[in-house]
């Protein structure tokens, strides 16, 4: 097998293009045992992921956790699974399809966008040869993470720059860190919550939750957690809550090393035990709804918060393939694109 991938046969009349290449984690083929296993395996080999040392964690993976976990989370993804299948495809998949087209009417000159995913199909590698097929020679690398993580945005990175590595005609490249801050992704949170409670009135407490991170990343330095703090705050100010109106808590907690805190389930459990009359929940940093939002934050939250005591619980669902947010992803793009395309 040759070091560098195959380079595409490109007509003499194809234009040059930019790519726009649209990342997000990946999900298995289907809620099932079997494709749970591989799924697993990729993402959980991770070094970006995983930082226990190889040879521990290989006895650790190989002997416990690929031979009890397939089967369990199998079955919360079958408890989500769509009729077009995992959601965090189909709105992915959404996301990068309307992309295309709102992106056409800001930009005149040449581009492509693919969906590439971390872990699965359809994978960067494949997504980055659709676009030099179609003779992008200069990449936007957009990882779909409001805030930046080493495992999620960084590994999105470093699966690219993998496949660049091994690229005889490499495009230039550009990278997205993270958009926080970003106004128009603050306000397209702000104005998905703001529509819900106009639909259905409004909450004693919104609790915005955010996927964990082992504790001591933050202690060696990602900037995960401050990120989720400034942005939460920031959804707050638009929503113009007061602070004991929100509460920010983290999710997702995977083995038995310390994650962020506050944990979302003891806090969905104490503000139940509070007698809370209602209790609206948030992810502001999953662009998408998946198996973390849907069946841990959906599902699991409201049994916690019902069987403590608590009032109403309403899940306000992810931004998915709302305008205001495919617009925020297109200037996100644009404001990473100047000198690459011309503008309309
Ligand atoms: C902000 C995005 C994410 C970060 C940061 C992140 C870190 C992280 N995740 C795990 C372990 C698992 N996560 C799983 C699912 C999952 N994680 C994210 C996002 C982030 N993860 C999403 C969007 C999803 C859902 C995928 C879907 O198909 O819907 C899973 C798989 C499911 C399960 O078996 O629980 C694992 C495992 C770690 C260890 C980690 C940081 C160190
Ligand atoms: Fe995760
Ligand atoms: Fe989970």
């Amino acid at each position: 097998m040759s070091f560098y991938l195959k380079e595409p046969q490109i007509h003499a009349q194809e234009p040059e293009r930019t790519g726009i290449l649209v990342m997000n984690l990946g999900t298995p083929e289907a809620p099932t045992a079997k494709a749970l296993r591989p799924y697993l395996r990729q993402f959980l080999s991770d070094r970006r992921v995983i930082e226990i040392p190889r040879l521990i964690w290989w006895f650790i993976l190989n002997g416990f956790i690929l031979t009890l976990r397939p089967r369990q989370s199998a079955h919360k993804y079958a408890s989500i699974w769509d009729k077009e299948g995992s959601p965090l495809m189909v709105n992915s998949q959404k996301q990068a399809r309307l992309l295309t087209g709102y992106l056409h009417e800001a930009i005149a000159s040449p581009y492509a966008v693919e969906l590439g995913m971390r872990y699965g199909q359809p994978s960067v590698q494949s997504a980055i040869e659709k676009l030099k097929a179609q003779n992008c020679n200069r990449i936007l690398l957009f990882p779909l993470y409001p805030q930046y993580a080493a495992s999620s945005s960084a590994s999105a990175i470093d699966e690219a720059m993998r496949v660049l590595m091994r690229t005889r005609n490499m495009p230039e490249i550009r990278t997205i860190r993270d958009y926080h801050t970003h106004p128009a992704y603050i306000q397209a949170v702000a104005e998905s919550i703001r529509l819900y409670w106009q639909q259905h009135g409004k909450p004693e407490k919104l609790v915005m939750s955010f996927h964990g991170v082992p504790r001591r990343t933050y202690d060696l330095g990602d900037p995960y957690y401050d990120q989720c703090q400034v942005s939460g705050k920031l959804i707050a100010q638009a929503l113009e809550l007061s602070e004991d109106q929100y509460l920010i808590a983290f999710q997702s907690r995977f083995g038995a090393a310390e994650w962020l805190q506050p944990y979302f389930a003891p806090s969905i459990e104490a503000l139940g035990k509070q007698k809370l009359g209602r209790v609206d929940v948030v992810c502001p940093g999953f662009s998408s709804d998946c198996l973390e939002t849907l069946e841990e934050i959906a599902m699991e939250g409201k049994t916690l918060f019902l069987e403590a005591g608590g009032g109403e619980y309403h899940y306000i669902p992810a931004l998915n393939d709302r305008d205001t947010w495919i617009k925020a992803m297109r200037e996100i793009a644009l404001d990473n694109l100047p000198g690459w395309v011309t503008l309309r």
